[in-house]
C-alpha cells in the first residue's frame, strides 16, 4: 500500500482533504489537476475548450500511467474513474479511499466555480445525474468509502489517517 488515492465527485474535498493528510502523514503531496495545470502550462477550463475533455482524459491516464513516487498521497479528478484502465492502476499500486458526499451539499460548494468547465457547461440536474451515474465506478474502485457529512475537514483528515494506520498495523 504505497500511495493513498483519494477519489470522489468534484467537490466532495480530495483537493483540500488531500492537502491536510499530507501534512497529518509527513507525506508529499500531488494533486491531478495541478500537476497536469503545471505540465502543459495550461489552466483546466483552457484544457477543455482548447482540446476537448477526451485529450483531458488522456492526460489523466498519461499522468497515472508514468507517476513514478512512491508513499505519498494523490488527489484525482472527479472523472479519473471514468476509464477502467485508471480504476485498475489506482488499485493495484496504493489504497483507494472514496470521499462520499451528498449532492445538494457537493452543488452548494461547486455551483459558482468558473474553474471546473463540466459545472459551466451543465444544468444543476445534469450534474446531479452526473454524479449518480459515476457512483458506483467510485464504491467499486475504493478500498475505503469515508461518509464526509457533518464532518469537518479536519474530522475526515483524522479519520483517513487513522484507517491508513490501521491497514499499515495489519
Ligand atoms: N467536509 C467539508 N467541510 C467543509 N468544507 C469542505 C468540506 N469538504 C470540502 N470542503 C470545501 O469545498 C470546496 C471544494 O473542495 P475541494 O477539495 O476542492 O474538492 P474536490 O477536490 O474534491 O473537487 C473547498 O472550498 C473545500 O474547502
Ligand atoms: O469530475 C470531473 O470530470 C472533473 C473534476 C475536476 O476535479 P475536481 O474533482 O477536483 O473538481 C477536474 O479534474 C475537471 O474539471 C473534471
Ligand atoms: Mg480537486
Amino acid at each position: 500500500m504505497n500511495r493513498i488515492y483519494l477519489i470522489g465527485f468534484m467537490g466532495c474535498g480530495k483537493s483540500a482533504v488531500g492537502r491536510r493528510l499530507s501534512f497529518l502523514l509527513k507525506l508529499p503531496f500531488y494533486d491531478m489537476d495541478k500537476e497536469i495545470v503545471r505540465q502543459t502550462g495550461k489552466t483546466i477550463p483552457e484544457i477543455f475548450e482548447q482540446y476537448g475533455e477526451r485529450y483531458f482524459r488522456d492526460l489523466e491516464t498519461q499522468f497515472l500511467q508514468n507517476f513514478k513516487n512512491d508513499f505519498c498521497i494523490i488527489s484525482t479528478g472527479g472523472g479519473v474513474t471514468m476509464r477502467k484502465e485508471n480504476q485498475k492502476i489506482m488499485r493495484n499500486t496504493g489504497l483507494v479511499m472514496f470521499l462520499d458526499a451528498p449532492f445538494r451539499e457537493i452543488w452548494r460548494r461547486i455551483h459558482r466555480d468558473p474553474n471546473r468547465p463540466i459545472v459551466r457547461q451543465s444544468t444543476r440536474d445534469e450534474i446531479e445525474a452526473l454524479h449518480k451515474s459515476r457512483y458506483r465506478d467510485y464504491k467499486q474502485t475504493a478500498h475505503i468509502t469515508i461518509r464526509t457529512e457533518f464532518r469537518t475537514l479536519r474530522q475526515i483528515t483524522q479519520y483517513a489517517a487513522f484507517q491508513v494506520n490501521r491497514l499499515k498495523g495489519e
